[in-house]
C-alpha cells in the first residue's frame, strides 16, 4: 500500500505526501520543504482526511521551527481547512510543547502518527466486536458494510477509522464485502477507497451514492459506518456531505449506523453540530468534476464539503477507547473523562 505521508530524513528533512487528488491513475508525491506548499497540499485535499491533515500540519511544524517561524507556521496551517478538528488539535498539542527545538517537534510529530496507527487498530477491534454484537453474527460470519467518502488507510496513520473493522475482520480471515459510495463531487470513495480496499484484497462494491437506499433496502448490509471531521459534546457529527443522508437511510432501513473516530475528533468547546464551521469549497468541483464541464456556465452553485449528522442518528460512536451508545452529551463527556480544552 502507498504511504500517504512520510517524514524523510531527520529535522532538515521534508515532508513526502502522496498527490491523492491524482489517484488511481497516478502515483505522485508532493515534496514539501517550506510550510506554505503544506499548507496548498491540506487546501487542494493533496492530503485529506481528518487524522491524515493533523500529522501532516505537525510535519509542518518542523519545516517551520528550523526556519525560526514556528508560530507563523502554526498560524498559517490553521487557515487550511476550516472543518477536521484534527488539524486544530495536532497544531495545539505541537504549541503546547513551548518549544522551537525542530527536534522535539519532529519527535511529537512522529508521536502523533504513531499513535494515530495505534489508535485506529483500536477502533477497529471494538467496530468489529459491536458490529457483531449488533448484528447478532458470530464472529466468523462474513462482514458486509457499508460506508462514504474515504476513512481508510490514505486518511490516516495507519488502517483507517471506518475502514478499520473491514482491515482486522480480512486479517482474521472471514469474507468482508464493503459497498463504497462513490462519493460525490471529488470521489473520495471510488478514487480512495475503492482503490485501497482493492489494493488490500477486500470485496468492494462501487455505488453512485444516490444507489445506499437500494443497498439497505435489498439487506445486504448490516452496518453503516463513517468516519469523522469533528464530533460536537452532544455526538452531532460532521463528515463528508452525503454522511447524513447515509444515516438517515439507515434510519429508515433499520441499519446500525455507527461513526468511528479517534479522541482527536472530539470537539467538548463546540456544543452542537449547529456550531461546527463547514466548508465550502469551489463551484467547479461540482461543474466541472475532473475536466469536464458537466453544467450549464451560469449557473449558481453551493458545495459544502460536509453536512452534519445529528446525534439521534448514530447508533454508536467508535473510539479508540471504545463505544458511546446511546450517543447523548453526557455520554460522550463520560467516555473521554476530560475537561476539555483548546482546538478550534
Ligand atoms: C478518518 S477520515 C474522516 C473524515 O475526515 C473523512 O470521512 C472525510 O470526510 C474526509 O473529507 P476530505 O474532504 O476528503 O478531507
Amino acid at each position: 500500500m502507498l504511504r500517504p505521508i512520510e517524514w524523510v530524513g531527520d529535522t532538515d528533512g521534508h515532508l513526502r505526501l502522496l498527490d491523492q487528488t491524482r489517484l488511481p491513475a497516478t502515483t505522485e508525491y508532493i515534496d514539501c520543504t517550506d510550510v506554505d506548499t503544506v499548507w496548498h497540499a491540506i487546501k487542494r485535499l493533496s492530503v485529506r482526511g481528518a487524522p491524515a491533515i493533523g500529522i501532516s500540519a505537525a510535519y509542518g511544524c518542523v519545516i517551520g521551527a528550523r526556519n525560526n517561524q514556528l508560530d507563523e507556521a502554526i498560524a498559517h496551517l490553521r487557515t487550511s481547512r476550516p472543518t477536521a478538528v484534527n488539524l486544530f488539535w495536532a497544531l495545539d498539542r505541537i504549541a503546547a510543547l513551548k518549544t522551537t527545538d525542530p527536534q522535539r517537534i519532529l519527535d511529537e510529530a512522529h508521536a502523533i502518527a504513531d499513535e494515530d496507527d495505534a489508535m485506529c487498530r483500536s477502533i477497529g477491534r471494538h467496530a468489529l466486536a459491536l458490529i457483531d454484537s449488533l448484528t447478532a453474527k458470530a464472529p466468523d460470519r462474513p462482514l458486509r458494510l457499508i460506508t462514504h467518502c474515504n476513512a481508510g488507510k490514505l486518511a490516516t496513520g495507519g488502517i483507517g477509522t471506518a475502514t478499520a473493522a473491514a482491515y482486522l475482520a480480512k486479517e482474521q480471515g472471514r469474507d468482508v464485502t464493503v459497498y463504497a459510495d462513490e462519493t460525490r463531487p471529488l470521489l473520495q470513495g471510488a478514487r480512495l477507497t475503492a482503490f485501497e480496499l482493492t489494493d488490500a484484497g477486500i470485496d468492494v462494491r462501487l455505488i453512485c451514492d444516490g444507489a445506499a437506499s437500494e443497498v439497505l433496502r435489498a439487506g445486504a448490509v448490516d452496518a453503516a459506518i463513517v468516519g469523522a471531521d469533528r464530533i460536537a459534546a452532544n455526538g452531532d457529527t460532521a463528515n463528508k456531505v452525503g454522511t447524513c443522508g447515509l444515516a438517515s437511510l439507515a434510519r429508515h432501513h433499520g441499519i446500525p449506523f455507527l461513526v468511528a473516530a479517534p479522541h482527536s475528533t472530539f470537539d467538548l468547546n463546540t456544543a452542537t453540530g449547529n456550531a461546527i464551521p463547514i466548508e465550502e469549497r469551489a463551484a467547479e468541483e461540482v461543474t466541472e468534476g475532473f475536466g469536464t464541464r458537466t453544467a450549464p456556465p451560469d449557473v449558481r452553485v453551493f458545495n459544502p464539503a460536509f453536512d452534519i449528522t445529528p446525534a439521534n442518528l448514530i447508533t454508536a460512536i467508535v473510539t479508540d477507547q471504545g463505544v458511546i451508545r446511546p450517543v447523548s452529551e453526557a455520554a460522550v463527556r463520560d467516555h473521554l473523562a476530560v475537561d476539555t480544552e483548546p482546538a478550534r
